[in-house]
């Protein structure tokens, strides 16, 4: 069979990756696509760049629609990022009749239903393994591998960045810029860090798993987002000395009354796998009724990790590239006519238990105070302990919630900061048991 010829767009660290991987392991590759992969043109800003890394033989343009549009290419790989260029070039190449690979989870999260229907319409396949927790197989696994389940929750540690920067900043008390710059150097950040620790890539990605699994659009605007950047090396070590990690997760739940779609930092008890990932690996929980409670785990940034990603898709869209279209696997798991108009819960609406720091000054009837306020809301309290402050005459109050839905906490938060007797604010954190 004559070779399946592919274009990629963007020759940077995951550009880069791939085209090493498809040189590397080209002959195993070809066993398993069934014919062989060539890597005929690639677009990049720097061209000398892109010719040091793709080598010869590879025709290395600066306008990425001659490579979208080019009649001989068959499979164009998007790995340029964002949703400006990137957008128009995925359009065009899906307009050209060619089939997509993709690693941008922004494009897909805040465009993918426009994407999708067009792909559909035009009969091609847009494939996106890398845009959800890098190297890990989890769209393939949410898509193929548990399609028999009602998919119930989902949580992950899907930012490398953040993760890394947690890791390194409990591990080393190193300073949050220091590892931060260190992700950036490593080829882990986004081109805006922002979207990192801010938690904007965590949703985008969060927004991708939700609707393979419950067969819903993709509605990025109505995550709830909270990132790391706030948070305190004291709320950390309190947190240990309590029995638990925290992590940035996102957090998917089918309920009664919408869907959760949250990411934040979480505090997670110390005795789960998933609180033990650390650096820039990533691991998701999936849990569907009949499999109970998965894991999935790996590297979820970085080149070559990517690039395994990028490459299987190509394989998999190489296969495919022949068949009936009415018969390949869905983009989002789901029929597109078939797909559910599920609401996405707002955050005072979703039910959890929670961490509450709350600076007082430090002297009797205080601790009854905030207790009559909890109980007034009809909250109840797992743990709490007492702990000296810097400032003299003042003392900090650590509590664990049981589960109760946010706006009660919100409200008892707002009258305990009004009490005479407590400064500054409270600190509040949300805590996941994750035990299936
Ligand atoms: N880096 C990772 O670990 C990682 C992991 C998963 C997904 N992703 C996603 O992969 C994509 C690429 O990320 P990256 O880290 O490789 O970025 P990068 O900045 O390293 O590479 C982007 C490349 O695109 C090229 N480019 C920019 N504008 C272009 C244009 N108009 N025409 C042609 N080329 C152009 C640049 O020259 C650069 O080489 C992004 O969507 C990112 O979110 C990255
Ligand atoms: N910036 C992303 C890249 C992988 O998607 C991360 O740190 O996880
Ligand atoms: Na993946």
């Amino acid at each position: 069979m004559k070779p399946i010829n592919v274009g990629l767009l963007g020759v940077g660290t995951v550009g880069g990756g791939t085209a090493t991987v498809l040189k590397r392991n080209a002959a195993e590759i070809s066993r398993r696509a069934g014919r062989d992969i060539v890597l005929k043109m690639a677009a990049n800003l720097d061209l000398d760049a892109a010719r040091a890394i793709v080598g010869d033989g590879v025709d290395v343009v600066a306008d990425g629609f001659a490579v979208a549009r080019h009649p001989d290419i068959d499979i164009v790989v998007e790995l340029i990022g964002g949703t400006g260029i990137a957008k128009e070039l995925v359009l065009a190449a899906i307009d050209s009749g060619k089939h997509v690979v993709t690693a941008n989870k922004k494009l897909l999260a805040e465009h993918g239903n426009e994407i999708f229907a067009r792909a559909q319409e035009k009969g091609v396949t847009v494939a996106f393994e890398a845009a959800v927790a890098g190297g890990i197989p989890i769209i393939k696994a949410l898509r193929e591998g548990l399609s028999a389940n009602h998919i119930e929750w989902i949580a992950g540690i899907i930012n490398g960045t953040s993760n890394f920067i947690l890791t390194e900043m409990r591990d080393k008390g190193s300073a949050f810029a220091d590892v931060l710059a260190e992700a950036q150097r490593l080829g882990y950040a986004e081109a805006d860090p922002t979207f990192d620790i801010e938690g904007h890539d965590a949703a985008h990605k969060l927004t991708i798993m939700a609707a393979l699994a419950y067969g819903i659009p993709m509605q990025f605007d109505k995550a709830y987002l909270e990132g790391i950047s706030k948070l305190t090396a004291r709320d950390i070590r309190y947190a240990e000395e309590l029995g638990y990690r925290i992590k940035l997760l996102g957090i998917t739940r089918r309920t009664d009354k919408g869907v959760e779609l949250r990411v934040h930092p979480t505090l997670i008890p110390e005795k789960r796998l998933i609180a033990n990932v650390d650096g820039v690996m990533n691991a998701v929980m999936v849990k569907g009724d009949a499999v109970g409670a998965t894991m999935y785990y790996g590297a979820g940034a970085g080149s070559l990790p990517t690039a395994s990603a990028v490459v299987a898709d190509i394989v998999d869209v190489t296969r495919l590239a022949t068949a009936d279209p009415e018969h390949r696997v869905p983009h989002l798991a789901f029929q597109p006519d078939r797909l559910a108009d599920l609401a996405i819960l707002p955050i005072s609406e979703v039910e959890s238990s929670y961490y509450l720091r709350v600076n007082v000054i430090d002297r009797a009837g205080v601790l009854a105070e905030l207790t009559r306020i909890l109980a007034s809301e009809g909250i109840s309290i797992e743990a709490l302990i007492q702990k000296g402050s810097e400032r003299e005459a003042e003392a900090e109050i650590v509590l664990l919630t049981h589960r109760v839905v946010e706006k009660h906490v919100n409200a008892a938060i707002a009258q305990i900061e009004a009490l005479d007797s407590v400064t500054g604010s409270v600190t509040k954190l949300r805590m996941e048991a994750l035990n299936g």
